[in-house]
């Protein structure tokens, strides 16, 4: 989870700083040091590029006033018993894993000090965690001390590498008064610092952990002194190859160093490496183990209650995890790319890892074992073990400024988009004991002795919190391609869903043309909207960088991320109302003057459109209800989704809400205005020949932009055509892998269990019943346009064409077709592959919808004398 201090995310709460996060390290293709050269060893070539990621404003936390967590079902992930299938051989077996998860939470918690007010047990997200009673605003809800962290350098997140000057201390200061937190940490031990740097990094400097003073000299030795103290601390060596992969933050990312730390651990405790696909390798004993048993919070007992909390590798879904099989069931060829970049790097990774534990191996074990250490065995790792690892890591890891961490406990948080998190992450400094009490010692000398930690990670309430309630915190707002990567699940709906168009389109440069080229103003001040603009705003463009994360960024969604915008704030809010209260990132906080004019243009529509949604209430409730939900994405508000809403808001007297209609064929005529204008001078100048008419510079001018428009819709119909399955059978197979009621599942599978022809038949029928019953649900969309538009309206290029094609029914498939699609998906990742080829398939219709849209409008506006009546403006 990257979240600020999340599950990836600390940094893009506090440090303001473009997260840099460097979870993408495996995806690129293009930079020639991210490959990795199978000799190499501990120095490897592998560097991660900066991924393009939704980001928070500085300092900003979340203070939802939406009530917390709910789901409409509209993710797909672990299921339920996640921490209990570690053993699957027998029901002794299972009880006897179940009995030891249970312990080893118990141990996690007590040792998080949380054993009294936190819970870990099933909820709508999978395995979470959850409060057991009250808890106030700002009120820490355990503190894992930071020696029983796994702790790497992450200069990829480091502010302090940045140019310019801002002060996390201030920036962290900020933020926490921003978010009304300020203050809390009275009587809580210590100053606390939301995850920059304050006070008690100068206490923190004697034993290693000055980001500040790492950043101008020695950054790897900041981390020697921590890995010293956390060796002394758990009795366990690292191995010199270890060390060296940890030390090399220049070329290994961080959560690639993580997960080696985390692999190497999981054979010391002797974790059966059942996701690694080979056998258990013995770990060495460890001098003095007996007594560290005694001693909670320490040693080999404390990472096997850690890795043991780990979800079982056949549940995790990160893209990094898929089998062949399970990548092909994808059929998305930018993601079964991506998977496969990530399994060749991180099997050219594992070749330097199994090459440098062996040459130690092979020349270090009487050093090592004269040193009264281990002896280092099981060097050969799998690239299952390794993938798993990864997984772990980049799902589950925490950004501290110019560190990334793994956290027990903390990354049994699920996630939930901002407005929604019941907790944050948060980095509590903690005097050493020798300093409190004024004595001579050392504070290394101090930390050697008592084990004194010099910081926190600590979860506290953003709210007040109600007994029951889940601890969820926010990782990210990405596109789904990012968060099924990241972290093995994918949001039905999701408003920061993006489809990059760009990809393999030659010639397009969506950050120019969406800032600069796309929004011209013309000599009347004109906005004047062109297809990049429009279709950016759709969400169609993973930008290089995300505007949302410069906190010059005004825009709508801050409000909505404070919790502050207009809207049913009510509990519960399903997943299509949760998207129509949002503005699309890409243009709703702009850093970049240029784009100031799409922001204003977008914003005004939305509030025209709004309000005409508003007066649409009074009028008929219903169907504006319904109006505003089908859009998904309040960009398209920018324009009238089709010719008929226009005519239908006509109908209703909201003319207003076609101005962005109007508008674009003023821009146009603004266009061929300047145009005329330029030729004109250079007529009087005797540069040029006559002008040409006026009405022809429209055409033309609306000729290229249909053109563009062309060019981009076959972009889309490539990509969707590329897929290998059709939506309708996409929806049926995962019709029946949902189905509420169950009557198609349980005819399933006494078809499957009867293997027979009549059976078959027989739930194939079911099917049908239950999928008819569902179609409420959904052919909603299909239903409201009836509706607003009248039932046996149609139109070419149009939203009612569009529903009424898609699939209703299992039609497209058999019987045994779908049952037998359906059962290749009936899988954690199988669902979760289903799940993200009908999100990728969905955007791409609203693309191409987009597109028919925009071209419809276009041609319109470029010869309105031809319109029809109702939609003459
Ligand atoms: C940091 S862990 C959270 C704890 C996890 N549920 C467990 O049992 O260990 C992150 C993983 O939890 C799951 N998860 C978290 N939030 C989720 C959500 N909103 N929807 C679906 N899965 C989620 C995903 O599998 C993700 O990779």
């Amino acid at each position: 989870m990257s979240t600020p201090c999340v599950p990836g995310s600390v940094a893009h709460s506090f440090s303001g700083h473009s997260t840099a996060r460097v979870v993408a390290f495996l995806k690129g293709t293009h930079n020639a040091r991210r490959s990795l050269a199978p000799s190499s060893v501990g120095t490897a070539a592998l560097k991660c590029p900066t991924r393009a990621r939704a980001t928070r404003r500085r300092g900003q936390v979340a203070t939802p006033a939406v009530a917390p967590a709910r789901t409409d079902a509209a993710v797909v992930s672990v299921q339920p018993g996640t921490g209990s299938a570690v053993d699957g051989s027998g029901s002794g077996a299972a009880a006897a894993a179940a009995g030891r998860l249970e312990a080893a939470l118990a141990a996690l918690l007590s040792v998080g000090g949380a054993a009294s007010t936190l819970q870990v047990t099933e909820g709508p997200f999978g395995r979470g965690l959850f409060v057991t009673s009250p808890a106030a605003a700002g009120q820490p809800l355990f503190s894992m001390p930071d020696v029983n962290t796994l702790i790497v350098p992450d200069p990829e997140n480091d502010p302090y590498s940045s140019s310019d000057d801002e002060d996390p201390v201030v920036d962290a200061a900020a933020g926490a008064a921003a978010a009304g937190l300020a203050g809390r940490d009275q009587g809580q031990g210590g100053p606390a610092v939301g995850l920059g740097l304050g006070p008690a990094a100068v206490q923190a400097e004697a034993a290693g952990l000055n980001w500040r003073e790492e950043r101008d000299s020695d950054l790897e030795g900041g981390q020697r002194s921590y890995l010293d103290r956390w060796q002394r601390h758990h009795g366990l060596r690292l191995p010199a190859w270890l060390q060296g992969f940890l030390g090399d933050a220049d070329t290994l990312p961080a959560p690639a160093r993580l997960a080696l730390w985390l692999m190497w651990l999981r054979r010391q405790v002797q974790v059966p490496a059942n996701g690694g696909g080979g056998a258990a390798t013995a770990a060495a004993a460890v001098p003095g183990l007996e007594e560290l048993e005694a001693e909670e919070g320490r040693g080999v007992p404390f990472w096997r209650a850690y890795v043991r909390c780990l979800p079982p590798p056949e549940l995790v879904t990160c893209l990094a995890v898929f089998s062949e099989a399970e990548a092909a069931l994808l059929q998305v060829p930018a993601y079964k790319r991506q998977w496969s970049r990530t399994r060749a790097n991180l099997s050219r990774l594992l070749d330097s890892v199994n090459a440098a534990a062996a040459a130690e191996a092979a020349g270090g074990t009487a050093a090592t074992a004269a040193a009264g250490g281990y002896s280092h065995s099981g060097h050969s790792y799998s690239l299952d073990e390794l993938c798993y690892c990864y997984s772990m890591a980049i799902s589950r890891c925490f950004h501290l400024p110019g560190r990334m961490l793994l956290v027990a406990l903390a990354d049994m948080a699920n996630h939930q988009p901002l407005w929604q998190a019941s907790a944050y992450p948060w980095w509590h400094w903690q005097e050493p004991a020798a300093a409190a009490a004024g004595a001579a010692a050392s504070l290394t000398e101090a930390a050697d002795a008592g084990f004194s930690t010099l910081g926190c990670f600590q979860f506290r309430a953003v709210r007040p919190l109600a007994a029951g309630d889940e601890v969820c915190i926010c990782y990210s707002e990405g596109a789904n391609d990012e968060q099924l990567f990241d972290y093995g699940f994918v949001r039905q709906a999701n408003p920061y869903d993006r489809l990059d168009l760009s990809d393999g389109a030659e010639g397009l440069d969506p950050d120019a043309d969406a800032d600069a080229g796309a929004v011209l103003t013309g000599p009347a001040g004109q906005h004047q909207l062109c297809w990049p603009a429009l279709v950016a705003a759709a969400g169609f463009w993973a930008r290089a960088e995300d505007p949302a994360s410069d906190s010059s960024g005004g825009g709508s969604h801050d409000a909505i991320d404070a919790g502050s915008v207009d809207g049913p704030h009510a509990a519960g809010l399903s997943a299509a109302e949760e998207q129509s209260l949002l503005l699309p990132r890409s243009v709703g906080g702009g850093d970049n003057g240029s784009s100031s004019g799409l922001r204003e243009m977008i914003a005004n529509v939305a509030a025209i459109v709004s309000s005409a949604a508003t007066a649409a209430v009074d009028a008929d409730a219903e169907a504006a209800e319904r109006l505003r939900q089908q859009r998904r994405r309040s960009a398209l508000l920018s324009l009238p989704h089709t010719a008929y809403d226009t005519a239908a808001l006509r109908r209703w007297g909201l003319a207003r809400a076609a101005s962005a209609a109007e508008e674009l064929r003023r821009g146009l005529a603004a266009r061929v205005a300047a145009q005329l204008a330029s030729q004109q001078n250079r007529q009087r100048r005797g540069a040029a020949a006559a002008a040409p008419a006026s009405g022809g510079l429209l055409e033309a001018a609306a000729a290229a932009e249909l053109a563009a428009v062309d060019a981009l819709a076959a972009r889309v119909a490539g990509l969707a055509a590329g897929l290998g399955s059709s939506l309708a059978d996409d929806e049926a197979v995962w019709e029946v892998l949902t189905e509420p009621a169950g009557a198609a599942r349980q005819a399933r599978a006494a078809a499957v269990a009867s293997g027979s022809a009549m059976a078959s038949a027989a739930a194939a029928a079911q099917l049908s019943a239950a999928t008819a019953a569902d179609s409420g649900a959904r052919g909603r969309l299909g239903a409201a346009f009836q509706s607003l538009f009248g039932g046996g309206s149609t139109g070419s290029g149009s939203s009612i064409a569009i529903v009424q094609q898609a699939p209703v029914a299992a039609t497209a498939l058999s019987a045994a077709e779908l049952l037998a699609a359906a059962a290749q998906h009936d899988s954690a990742r199988g669902r979760t592959a289903l799940l993200a080829r009908l999100e990728y398939k969905r955007l791409l219709d609203e693309a191409a919808d987009v597109l028919r849209t925009y071209r419809q409008v276009v041609a319109e506006a470029a010869a309105p004398r031809r319109l029809p009546a109702a939609v003459r403006f």
